[in-house]
């Protein structure tokens, strides 16, 4: 092999010599490139894969991928970067600049990435793309672990530098909202702090949940596989002030999914419903608070606060109704549900559904049978436990190390006291020790106010919807509006409805 080698570089020196004799230089520097260059040099033992960034006039997604992994690889060694935001990122975006190149070791793969870009010519476009190289011999394991190594990372910093949007029928449509959830949501982005951190739970039901979670997302061909849709329900039931608001804020947050947070008392028939939920979007929360009062959905006590454009549209539905014997336009609970297990799933990816009720005893059997509800989740009152969360949350100390919360703790587990409650109680002073004096004679007070049966328990609030939590005899479905009007049943939800934008 040597002495081939050492041959071809005595005749490519006699070559040379010649060429520089005889050749004009012009040609000759012409030759050396594209013929001795290739004649002689000896062959590579890289491998150089060029990723483009469009793929036949498409983004291409290894380069999308790229782009984003390598934010990560940046090292001091990367002497130019580049830096943008938009108006809806949060943090800068930095990548590596034209001519810079990054090293990286997956495994024991090692590689070199370098980023280039064209000068534009006359009508030429500029082209970018990323050259990646490597040893020959790992061609397979690059194509087949590394690169979905890096596509893999790339998801997870994805989501990561998501804005977590809140799309609600209540807010109008702002100016820079690409409209990619489309239909009539606004869109506003989610504020809320809550994180799987400062949710005040039991730990274990806590990993439970986040479990199930992570299960979900890995779970596609999994879902592919058993020919389910790619779907998640949640029913999140407990007395108001135990955090179901904070825990779907939580979910997102941790998910990086966008909430919509539909309000069903101002849709007013199936077909609405269909609408609006077919413009959602796929990786988001569908939330549908206190299902037991918002189903009622044309009941209401506070007609007169309405705006006379929703009365004439109101009146105008209701005298449709009056006229019309098909009762299968009507908002029905059995609606909502038949469009959950029907064309909900049959359209749209990674998609949460989440009902939150106060009164778990009233909803419609309907919407607790087994396989409707992936996962019932009872947010109680505050534990000992989950107390330790709220002291670390507010007061910024380690429960364990207090010496009152010992006492806090035993005294919370043997009463009914919810975590927005002591959340008040937290907030009350400066000094932690004053604090936590005060916590413990708001907890005894409910105790003993309790054991005297002065506090009304918090879920002996009348039941809002109580049409709604029975099924009709004859079909399954609700009754109409209509019918409750007949029945007499109490018009108004009753019951705050405590959003996640307030
Ligand atoms: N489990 C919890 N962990 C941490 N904070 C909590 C928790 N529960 C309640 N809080 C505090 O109380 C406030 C109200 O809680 P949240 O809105 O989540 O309760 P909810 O169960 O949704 O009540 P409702 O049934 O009235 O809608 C929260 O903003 C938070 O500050
Ligand atoms: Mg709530």
């Amino acid at each position: 092999m040597f002495s081939v080698c050492a041959s071809l570089s005595g005749f490519s020196m006699l070559f040379r010599s010649m060429l520089n004799d005889f050749v004009p230089e012009q040609l000759r520097s012409y030759i050396y490139e594209n013929v001795l260059g290739r004649l002689f040099t000896p062959s590579s033992k890289n491998l150089t894969l060029i990723i483009d960034e469009n793929s036949k006039y498409k983004r291409n997604l290894v380069y999308e991928a790229a782009e984003m992994y390598l934010r990560t690889k940046i090292g001091p060694e990367t002497e130019r970067l580049r830096v943008g935001k938009t108006p809806k990122q949060k943090h800068f975006i930095v990548t590596i600049a034209k001519g810079e190149a990054i090293r990286d070791t997956f495994e024991d793969i090692q590689v070199k990435w370098l980023y280039v870009q064209t000068e534009k010519a006359n009508s030429e476009k500029v082209k970018r793309y990323y050259e990646l190289t490597f040893e020959k011999k790992l061609r397979e394991r690059v194509l087949d672990s590394y690169l979905n190594h890096v596509i893999a990372e790339s998801e997870k910093i994805k989501r990561d530098l998501r804005v977590v949007n809140l799309y609600s029928r209540d807010v109008h449509m702002s100016s820079d909202d690409d409209g990619s959830a489309g239909g009539s949501w606004g869109c506003i982005s989610l504020e809320h702090p809550s994180t799987f951190e400062t949710l005040a739970m039991d730990p274990s039901a806590k990993k439970k949940i986040i479990d199930d979670l992570d299960r979900f997302l890995k779970r596609k061909e999994f879902y592919k596989r058993v020919g389910k849709a790619w779907k998640r329900g949640y029913l999140l039931y407990g007395p108001p002030g135990t955090g179901k608001s904070s825990l779907i804020a939580a979910m997102a947050n941790y998910l990086k999914f966008d909430v919509f947070d539909l309000d069903l008392s101002n849709i007013y028939d199936n077909g609405e419903l269909k609408r609006i939920l077919l413009s959602t979007t796929n990786r988001s929360i569908l939330v549908i608070e206190d299902i037991d009062c918002n189903a009622e959905v044309r009941d209401r006590e506070d007609e007169n606060q309405e705006t006379g454009k929703a009365r004439g549209k109101r009146k105008r539905r209701e005298d449709e109704y009056d006229e019309s014997e098909d009762q299968d336009t009507q908002l029905t609970l059995s609606g909502i549900l038949n469009f959950i297990d029907g064309l909900w799933s049959s359209f749209g990816d990674e998609r949460i559904i989440v009902f939150t009720t106060n009164h778990k005893d009233r909803l419609d059997p309907a919407l607790l049978r087994p396989g409707r509800m992936d996962m019932h989740i009872n947010m109680s009152y505050c534990t000992g436990l989950a107390f330790r969360t709220l002291v670390s949350n507010y007061l910024g100390l380690d429960g364990l190390n207090h010496p009152l919360c010992e006492e806090i703790e035993k005294l919370i587990d043997s009463t009914e006291v919810t975590p927005a409650e002591l959340a008040e109680q937290l907030m009350q002073d400066d000094d932690p020790n004053v604090i936590l004096r005060g916590v413990i004679s708001f907890v005894e007070k409910m105790k003993y106010e309790k054991s005297k049966g002065k506090v009304k328990a918090k879920e002996d609030v009348p039941a809002c919807k109580e049409l709604l939590t029975k099924k009709d005899d004859s079909c399954g479905k609700q009754s109409s509006m209509k019918n409750q009007k007949q029945a007499g049943k109490p018009k108004g939800r009753g019951m705050k409805r405590q959003k996640l934008m307030e």
